[in-house]
């Protein structure tokens, strides 16, 4: 075992199974007496076939059944006890950990969603800590059972014929010798499987929810190729450990087998011999199965252990990962801000040592407009985020009031933020609750302003069911301009001091146009905005622009100064109004 899985086996006793002992202790006992009954069958037929049936005695055999009877119920309720004490528990510690890491995730900070695909931290969310189960439910019963089943026979098999048990431990120690060995060689091939799988699942997820482009693009066939590949994948996976674990089972029911010949071999000598009893020996062989069977499921169960580790040891990894509230410098919460914004020579990377943005340098007026313009991949989308405090300057600074916005908690501040994205994020659910997102306390005074404001009601009072019309994922069941028009009512009822647009590049009617163009000026309204800016209607309201430049500002002020500057936004101008 590495040292990473003992500091894990630590964390693990710490935080899950100690809290737990009471619980754990009672679970404990109960396994025993569960155990324990188990073996009063056996015993029973000794007494059965070498008392009741030689001597004929009626009395012993009514004694016998009532003694059967009460093992039988005992071991059926501590085993229905049992379930429901331990596997709900492990079922609650699961669900209980999965809220806590999908808390976590999204706290963390944007670079980690750079990073990692939606699909494997599903899978961390929801696969991960399964192990959980085999630790505190049924993992654990069977394991510490296994272990005491083994223990109390092996005192039986020794006190009815050691000869018979010597034989015995032959097979037995073969088979854990091969259990070990392929149980070592499958340990990979599992977690391979576990990273096939998210990348397949995540593939799927995004084949169907990039339909449109598939079926636009005819590239149906392309994806269906990717994806029999991925299945293919897993298929080969799940085929190396069947064939290993059919290996076990088969040499399990072997040497199971050669051992109860030998033992029925030399059992009949050992009878004929008087040296055991018939009674004694059909005892011997129902021991065997208590001793045969927890071991082939504890070599299993030491598998699934240690799985269950490793996905336990991603959960950990992940929970250290520091958030964005644990940062050492951002602990001042913030009140309500004017929204004046200033950007110091900022300077911004996304990958260590390749700068995005270079000594950037603006002031944005509380309550102002401010356009960033400038060609494709200029930088324009990385202000947006280091104003969004999505990001931190590598140098330079920013302030909000002439506060540093690293020293402020990050909640405090996006609290007074809004945005409205060109791919804006609408969820499969009504418009209502779309729009309510941003602020689940609105009154319906306010819901119903925001969406006057934003013009949504031009279009929702058309639905037969209005505001409750489901839009399907991602809004597939409106226009562009209508979602538009829903992702500004939305930041309209956040009623935010801070704004961030992207604008639509897709060309809209003019009609649609002008509607979008009458509820953003509603949202600008009395805010500091920030809007990546394709229109020129837009562009002209601004009360300053910036036009970036390879992650620099080249120029900057009105459109008539700039006009006059006769610069690269003169050029951006005069291309755009001769299109
Ligand atoms: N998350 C990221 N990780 C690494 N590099 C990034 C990331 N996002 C953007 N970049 C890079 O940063 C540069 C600036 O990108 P940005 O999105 O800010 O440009 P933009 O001006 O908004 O472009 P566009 O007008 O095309 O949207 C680009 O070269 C891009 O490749």
């Amino acid at each position: 075992m590495t040292r990473q899985h003992r500091v894990t086996i630590a964390y693990v006793f710490k935080t899950i199974v100690w809290p737990r002992r009471k619980l754990l202790f009672v679970g404990l006992i109960l396994i025993t007496v569960n155990r324990l009954t188990g073996f009063v069958l056996p015993s029973v037929s000794t007494y059965l076939l070498d008392e009741v049936l030689s001597n004929r005695n009626i009395k012993l055999l009514k004694v016998l059944l009532a003694v059967a009877a009460a093992a039988i119920s005992v071991q059926a309720i501590s085993s229905v006890v049992l379930t429901n004490l331990l596997s709900v528990e492990a079922q609650r510690v699961i669900s209980i950990l999965r809220a806590r890491v999908q808390r976590h995730i999204l706290m963390l900070p944007m670079k980690f969603f750079d990073d990692n695909n939606s699909g494997s931290l599903v899978a961390r969310v929801m696969t991960d800590v399964e192990g959980v189960r085999n630790i505190i439910g049924t993992g654990v019963v069977q394991l510490v059972g296994g272990a005491i089943s083994i223990v109390i026979s092996f005192f039986f098999l020794v006190s009815i014929s050691p000869l018979l048990t010597g034989c015995i431990l032959v097979p037995i120690a073969i088979f854990w010798a091969i259990s070990l060995k392929t149980f070592a060689f499958i340990r990979p091939i599992y977690q391979e499987r576990s990273r096939v799988n998210a990348e397949v699942t995540s593939r799927l997820a995004e084949t169907f929810k990039g339909v449109r482009v598939i079926k636009g693009f005819n590239a149906e066939s392309h994806e269906i190729k990717t994806f029999e590949r991925g299945v293919e994948q897993i298929f080969q996976n799940v085929k190396r450990s069947l064939m290993s674990v059919s290996l076990v089972t088969g040499s399990s029911v072997f040497l199971l087998q050669l051992a109860t010949v030998g033992i029925m071999g030399l059992g009949a000598y050992l009878i004929v011999d008087n040296q055991l009893t018939v009674g004694q020996l059909i005892a011997f062989a129902l021991y065997l199965g208590f001793i045969i069977t927890p071991i082939s499921q504890m070599s299993s169960i030491g598998t699934q252990l240690t799985e269950s580790f490793a996905g336990l040891d991603r959960t950990e990894e992940l929970l250290n990962l520091k958030t964005e509230y644990e940062n050492e410098k951002g602990t001042t919460p913030i009140g309500t801000i004017k929204g004046d914004v200033v950007f110091d020579n900022v300077t911004f990377e996304y990958e260590p040592g390749k700068p995005i943005l270079d000594m950037v340098s603006f002031r944005a007026e509380a309550g102002t407009i401010t356009a960033l313009v400038g060609s494709s991949g200029s930088g324009k989308t990385t202000i947006a985020g280091l104003v969004a405090s999505f990001y931190k300057p590598v140098r330079g600074s920013i302030t909000i009031d002439q506060l540093d916005l690293s020293s402020i908690t990050p909640g405090s501040y996006r609290n007074q933020l809004g945005v409205v994205l060109q791919d804006d994020f609408l969820f499969d659910g009504t418009i209502r609750e779309n729009i309510l997102f941003s602020n689940r306390n609105a009154s319906s005074i306010e819901l119903t302003n925001a969406i006057k404001a934003a013009r949504v009601s031009e279009f929702s009072e058309r639905f037969q069911h209005g505001l409750d019309t489901v839009i399907g994922e991602r809004g597939v069941k409106l226009s562009g301009g209508q979602r538009q028009r829903i992702a500004i009512a939305r930041a309209i009822l956040a009623d935010p001091r801070i704004l961030i647009l992207d604008e639509v590049t897709s060309n809209l009617d003019s009609e649609s146009e002008n509607l979008i163009k009458e509820s953003m000026t509603e949202l600008m309204k009395g805010r500091t905005t920030f809007v990546i800016a394709h229109r020129l209607s837009t562009i002209r309201m601004a009360h300053q622009i910036l036009v970036i430049e390879q992650g620099a500002v080249a120029e900057k002020g009105t459109h008539e100064e700039l006009i006059e500057l006769r610069g690269r936004y003169f050029e951006l101008y005069t291309y755009q109004c001769k299109i």
